[in-house]
């Protein structure tokens, strides 16, 4: 049986294309406010240690502003612990960062970096803060985010969505069986990161995942049809795939 599959909206890429000039247009917290509208169950923003994108200001305003759950991707740093206990959201999505990377460029290592991870995990739990960690489909790095005591895992789709053919099915049965394997034990499984109206029926498709969290392409085809109309096709693609 299914569980129902939310969709979280990243509205990283608004204050990417705000950011190119400076100034506050087009302010990635109205396109939260739209996103919402539209059918989005929760909203995520990626605050890098660089603020390529989202700012510290932003995130304060998403926490005054959204009524629905707002999902705080983060570096496994101190002055990010430090910035997500100050604001509490609903979630915080821990995520690996190379400062030179165009964009996240794989999973977590949560095996190899579980002591550095440790306090972290144990620190925005304490607060009240689901912790979840964004990892590639591994059996490994779930067993790293049970012993972690991680509620949830959220599955890097970005192979997946950049291979084709009989790899990208390779892709896809890993991450149908990490998703088993991680909702037997007790883990909320999430999956993103390059999803698109042509690759996300699949992914929407393994019966445990509980959340799917999409940007780039969203805002992207927000150019071409509006973004209320690219986050109302993108959830009748994931409730017509489940
Ligand atoms: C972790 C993740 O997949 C998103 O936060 C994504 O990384 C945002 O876009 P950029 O990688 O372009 O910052
Ligand atoms: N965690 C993945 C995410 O938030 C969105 O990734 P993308 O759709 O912008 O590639």
């Amino acid at each position: 049986m299914s569980t129902p599959l939310r969709l979280g909206v990243n509205i990283d890429h608004v204050a990417t294309i705000r950011n190119a000039r400076g100034g506050t247009h087009p302010d990635p917290v109205k396109a939260a406010l739209l996103s919402v509208k539209a059918g989005a169950d929760g909203i995520t923003a990626h605050l890098r240690e660089d603020r390529r994108h989202i700012r510290d200001e932003d995130i304060a305003m998403l926490m005054a502003s959204l009524d629905v759950p707002l999902n705080l991707e983060m570096a496994a740093t101190q002055e990010m612990l430090e910035i997500a206990l100050r604001h509490k959201p609903h979630a915080a999505c821990i995520v690996p960062e190379k400062r030179e990377e165009r964009t996240t460029e794989g999973g977590l290592d949560a095996a190899g970096q579980f002591d550095a991870l440790r306090p972290i995990v144990s620190a925005l739990g304490e607060a009240g803060i689901r912790v979840s960690l964004f990892i590639e489909a591994d059996a490994a790095q779930i067993e790293a985010a049970m012993k972690l005591g991680a509620p949830v895992v959220e599955f890097h789709t970005g192979a997946y969505a950049h291979l084709d053919g009989s790899a990208r099915a390779a892709e896809l049965r890993r991450i149908a069986d990490a998703a088993a394997l991680a909702a037997k034990n007790g883990i909320e499984p999430h999956a993103g990161h390059g999803l698109t109206f042509d690759n996300v029926a699949p992914v929407a498709a393994i019966p445990q995942i509980a959340e799917l969290n999409i940007g780039h392409f969203l805002i992207g085809e927000a150019i071409f049809g509006g973004l209320e109309a690219s986050i109302r096709e993108m959830r009748r693609q994931m409730d017509l795939a489940r």
